[in-house]
């Protein structure tokens, strides 16, 4: 655990970077420091590595004040991944990986080999290994970056602003890597953005920080998106905030249903039977592994629209969209699905993508509204994904 007891910190200039911070940083964990510019994240994450010192208060790492340690032995225990990788430029990418244990005094062979196994374990293409950082793009900048903090497998790592300079597919590609690579490494991570998108996908907490360096809010995701502390921290999370949210509670919550379902071998005939018993607009023909295959208009079937068609996978089938797996994704998953199909319904499926059931935008509706009155249960990650 990272302790922060009481930390402030005033430039000679007068500036209050961080002005009495407390906070845990729980081991294992991914602990983002969030708010607008210049309310001390990037100063209070320094404060950990000494690279910047405190003008009162204290950091210990498992109990041990950082002042204990000599600066430059403590930064070889902590990551450092910064905004543009900050990668040497006239080294090659599997030098820039082996700096650190190199600096340990490993053999030149072995910390190569170790960089070739990091650049495996951050989806690097081993080609590129005698390559110079101006040589790859940016999303691989940001992967030698990350790769390079990881060298010497320190317990904690830090990460400011790692990903703000790519573009917003890559910065999610990167994202989902680095979760991927916590999944198996479970380092102690703090991660410094401004962007509360970014904080939420990543964070197992988030604090937020006021102008002034003040901490505002310290909790789990989840409860932020809820309960904001204050008119502050409620508008920098921003207004969507609800939507959002529903990325923190599971898909199978939803009751599906399933009387508007039919096979697309059956008989139009039969169809309209499905349609007038179950009252839906829309029904939803599945193959006969009950895969979707497309939604029918139950008017159309009224309306004698379907010409001399005789089965319902005959009939100009309306797309359905995306679907949302319901044991693994979220209730923003389905809500996102149910927005986007033309018919106004969402298609849960299993994780072989076989029809489970089907939901409504106005279902969708009634499920939203009791997981705000947190009686429904939360699980976390549901996805990770929103
Ligand atoms: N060396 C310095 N001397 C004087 N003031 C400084 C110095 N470094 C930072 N500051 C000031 O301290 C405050 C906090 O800066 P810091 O970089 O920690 O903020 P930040 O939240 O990380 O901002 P950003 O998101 O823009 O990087 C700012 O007002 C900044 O101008």
């Amino acid at each position: 655990m990272i302790t922060f007891a009481g930390v402030t910190k005033r430039y000679p200039d007068g500036t209050t970077a961080v002005d009495d911070l407390h906070i845990e940083i729980p081991t294992g964990r991914i602990t983002v420091f969030v708010g607008p510019s210049g309310c001390g994240k990037t100063t209070s994450l320094r404060m950990i590595n000494r690279m910047v010192e405190p003008t009162s208060g204290s950091i210990a790492i498992d109990g041990r004040d950082v002042r204990a340690q000599d600066p430059a032995v403590l930064r070889r225990s902590i990551g450092y991944v910064i905004q543009q990788a900050g990668l040497f430029p006239h080294r090659t990418v599997v030098d820039n990986i082996a700096t650190v244990p190199l600096l340990l005094g490993w053999k030149k062979a072995g910390a190569r080999a170790r960089a070739r196994e990091l650049m495996e374990l951050v989806g690097l293409d081993p080609e590129q290994a005698g390559r110079y950082p101006h040589q790859l793009s940016g999303g691989q900048q940001q992967r030698v970056g990350v790769a390079r903090a990881l060298a010497a497998d320190p317990p904690v790592l830090l990460m400011d602003e790692p990903f703000s300079a790519v573009d917003p597919v890559v910065r999610t590609g990167l994202q989902d890597e680095l979760l991927r690579l916590q999944s198996e490494l479970r380092k102690t991570i703090v991660f410094v953005t401004h962007d509360i998108e970014e904080a939420v996908r990543l964070g197992d907490s988030i604090a937020v920080f006021r102008p002034g360096g003040v901490l505002a809010q310290a909790d789990a995701p989840e409860r932020l998106l809820a309960e904001p502390v204050d008119a502050f921290v409620e508008g920098f999370i921003g207004y969507d905030r609800g939507v959002r949210r529903l990325s923190f509670f599971p898909a199978r919550l939803l009751d599906l249903h399933t009387d508007a379902i039919v096979g697309e071998g059956a008989p139009i005939a039969r169809a309209r039977e499905v349609a007038r018993s179950s009252g839906e607009p829309w029904l939803l023909a599945v193959d006969g592994e009950r895969r979707p295959r497309g939604w029918v208009a139950a008017r159309d079937l009224e309306r004698g629209a379907v010409g001399s068609v005789d089965a319902v996978g005959d009939l100009d089938l309306v797309g359905y969209g995306h679907v949302f797996t319901v044991a693994t994704d979220s209730l923003r998953a389905a809500l996102d699905a149910a927005v986007l199909s033309p018919a106004g319904r969402a298609v849960g499926v299993d994780e072989e993508g076989r029809v489970v059931g089907v939901v409504a935008q106005t279902d969708l509706g009634s499920a939203i509204w009791a997981v705000g009155t947190d009686d429904a249960p939360t699980t976390r990650p549901v996805g990770r994904n929103g």
